[in-house]
Formats: C-alpha cells, sequence, structure tokens
C-alpha cells in the first residue's frame, strides 16, 4: 500500500512554479498576480484563502485578498468581480466557495472573465475542458490527476467510481477521467446521494474518488482489494482534546480502508494541498496567456 503524499508533490509543484517565476523576474517581466474574494467569515474558507494567499508568497507571485462581509450583496459582489475583470495588473481571480444565501453562486461564476477564471468554473471554460480543449482545469480535479500521473497509477480501461457530484470536484473528475489521454480512458460511474446499492458499485471500482463531506462515508467493506482510492473530503470534527478544537476528517475511514487499497490519499496532506498547489498552476497559465495575447 502507498500513500500518496500530496503534501509533498504539491511542494514539488511549487518548486517547479517558483522555479519559472524566477527566470520571469530575471527577464524583467511581470510575474503573475492571483485575487482572492472572500465573502463572510466561515474559518474552513478564511483558512483556504489564506493558504492561497501563503502560497502566492511561497512561489513569487503578487497576491490580493479581498474580504466582504457576509451581508454583502449580490450585486455588490458583481460589481467587485467587474472591477476585478477590468484590473490589468491581476491574471488570475477566484471567489472563494461557499457563499452566503443571498448570492446566486452561478450568476458569480458567470460574471467571472473566463480569460482570468482560474477555478475553470465558468461555463465556457467548463464547456472547453468538456470539449478537450485547453482551458483552466478546476483546481481539485487537476490536483487529483496531477497525483494520478506523478505516481504512474494506471487509469486506462478502469473502472473510476466518483462518489459526488459538485461542480467543484465529482462532475469535472467523472469528465476528466473518461477523456482520452493519461490520466484518463477510464470506464466512469458518477454517483450521487441517490444512487442505489453504492456499495454494489463501489466494490467493483478499480479507483474511488469521493468527494462527498460525510467522514468516514467510505468503508472498507465498499472497497475491492487493491483499489485506488482518493479523499476529497475535509470536515472539521469538533474535538476538545486538540488545541484547535477540531480535527480534520476525510471522507474514507482511512484506517481500515488503508489496510485494502494499493493507493490511498491521506486526510489531511492528500487532496487538499494539490488543490492550492494546481490553483497556483493555472494562474501562472494565466499569466502566460495574457503575455501571449
Ligand atoms: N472557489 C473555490 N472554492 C472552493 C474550492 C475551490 O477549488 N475553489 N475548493 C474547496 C476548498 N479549497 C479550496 O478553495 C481547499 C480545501 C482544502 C485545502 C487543504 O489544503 N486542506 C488541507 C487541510 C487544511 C486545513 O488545515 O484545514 C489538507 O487536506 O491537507 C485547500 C483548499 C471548496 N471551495
Ligand atoms: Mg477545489
Amino acid at each position: 500500500m502507498t500513500i500518496l503524499d500530496g503534501k509533498k508533490i504539491s511542494n514539488d509543484i511549487k518548486a517547479e512554479i517558483k522555479a519559472e517565476v524566477d527566470k520571469m523576474k530575471a527577464n524583467g517581466e511581470k510575474v503573475p498576480h492571483l485575487a482572492a474574494i472572500i465573502v463572510g467569515n466561515d474559518g474552513a474558507s478564511l483558512t483556504y484563502v489564506n493558504n492561497k494567499v501563503r502560497s502566492c508568497k511561497e512561489v513569487g507571485f503578487d497576491s490580493t485578498l479581498v474580504t466582504m462581509r457576509s451581508t454583502t450583496s449580490e450585486l455588490e459582489l458583481l460589481d467587485k468581480i467587474e472591477e476585478l475583470n477590468n484590473d490589468d495588473t491581476i491574471d488570475g481571480f477566484i471567489v472563494q466557495l461557499p457563499l452566503p444565501e443571498q448570492i446566486q453562486t452561478q450568476k458569480v461564476l458567470m460574471a467571472v472573465n473566463p480569460d482570468k477564471d482560474v477555478d475553470g468554473f465558468h461555463p465556457t471554460n467548463f464547456g472547453r475542458m468538456s470539449l478537450d480543449m485547453s482551458t483552466f482545469i478546476p483546481a481539485t480535479p487537476f490536483g487529483i490527476l496531477e497525483l494520478l500521473e506523478r505516481y504512474n497509477i494506471p487509469t486506462k480501461g478502469k473502472h473510476t467510481v466518483v462518489i459526488g457530484r459538485s461542480y467543484i470536484v465529482g462532475r469535472p473528475m467523472s469528465i476528466l477521467m473518461g477523456r482520452s489521454g493519461f490520466p484518463g480512458n477510464s470506464t466512469v460511474t458518477l454517483t450521487h446521494e441517490y444512487t442505489k446499492n453504492i456499495t454494489q458499485i463501489t466494490s467493483q471500482a478499480d479507483i474511488i474518488i469521493i468527494a462527498v463531506g460525510i467522514p468516514g462515508f467510505l468503508k472498507a467493506e465498499m472497497i475491492k482489494d487493491d483499489a485506488v482510492v482518493i479523499d476529497v473530503g475535509t470536515t472539521r470534527v469538533a474535538d476538545d482534546t486538540n488545541p484547535r478544537g477540531y480535527v480534520l476528517k476525510g471522507d474514507v475511514d482511512f484506517e481500515n480502508a488503508s489496510k485494502k487499497a494499493s493507493f490511498i490519499t491521506p486526510v489531511p496532506g492528500g487532496v487538499g494541498p494539490m488543490t492550492i498547489a494546481m490553483l497556483l498552476k493555472n494562474t501562472l497559465l494565466a499569466r502566460e496567456q495574457r503575455r501571449n495575447n
């Protein structure tokens, strides 16, 4: 059994990106600039955007964090997005999800200029991904592809079962694993909360990618021997014995599933850090595209 070390691979990727940025600097070029908008003060979301900003500093990117109060109106947010769309110093930006309920997420995703949409959630980019055209691949699925590639895990002809159909992870993942090439060429089953007899499906999976946000959902009994298990869940579970007051729990019963799996991601230190690294990668791409246009 091999533990897929997302922390290490993400550090490798960040070092590669930093080397590119160092070259840009040496050539007197503008370095990539990522902006992140966060609305409200959800603790986990604040952690993620702060990680994004810190990672920008690590690789030498410029970064801007835009914080907006939890009562921000949809119009105010759309105005801010328009401002970033028109700000020539910014190469890419993201709106941290989820958003407060007074704001329609779909309107927000539509408002981001596709050229700066480093999350890859705009319909143009999502469509381009589905059509095998070059685009910004959403960071978490992109990170999972990168893990599969760097650990050389075969995907061709394999049965990949995706659990969860969010547009951040499950939906794009199901498309990407079925595309031609490597990683890809899988036979994909996309499952969700209304799927019946899920164990019957997961127990046939060569590769399982789970993103449902239910700690310990995937049990050892639900997987076959030597399955590849990719755990995207990171739920904060209250824990008084931990100085932070919580522990992070994945969607997989790691202790037992790891005894059967051939490859498995840990939580923390698996997919999460890859998400941030691939967001940086997309931002580097955005800068290169803007330079060449
Ligand atoms: N606009 C977006 N919103 C959200 C995305 C996204 O890609 N774009 N994905 C998730 C949250 N997310 C990034 O935004 C994210 C989640 C987890 C991690 C991570 O590094 N997790 C660490 C643990 C960190 C901790 O201590 O809490 C790990 O798993 O090791 C990074 C990014 C939803 N929203
Ligand atoms: Mg993500």
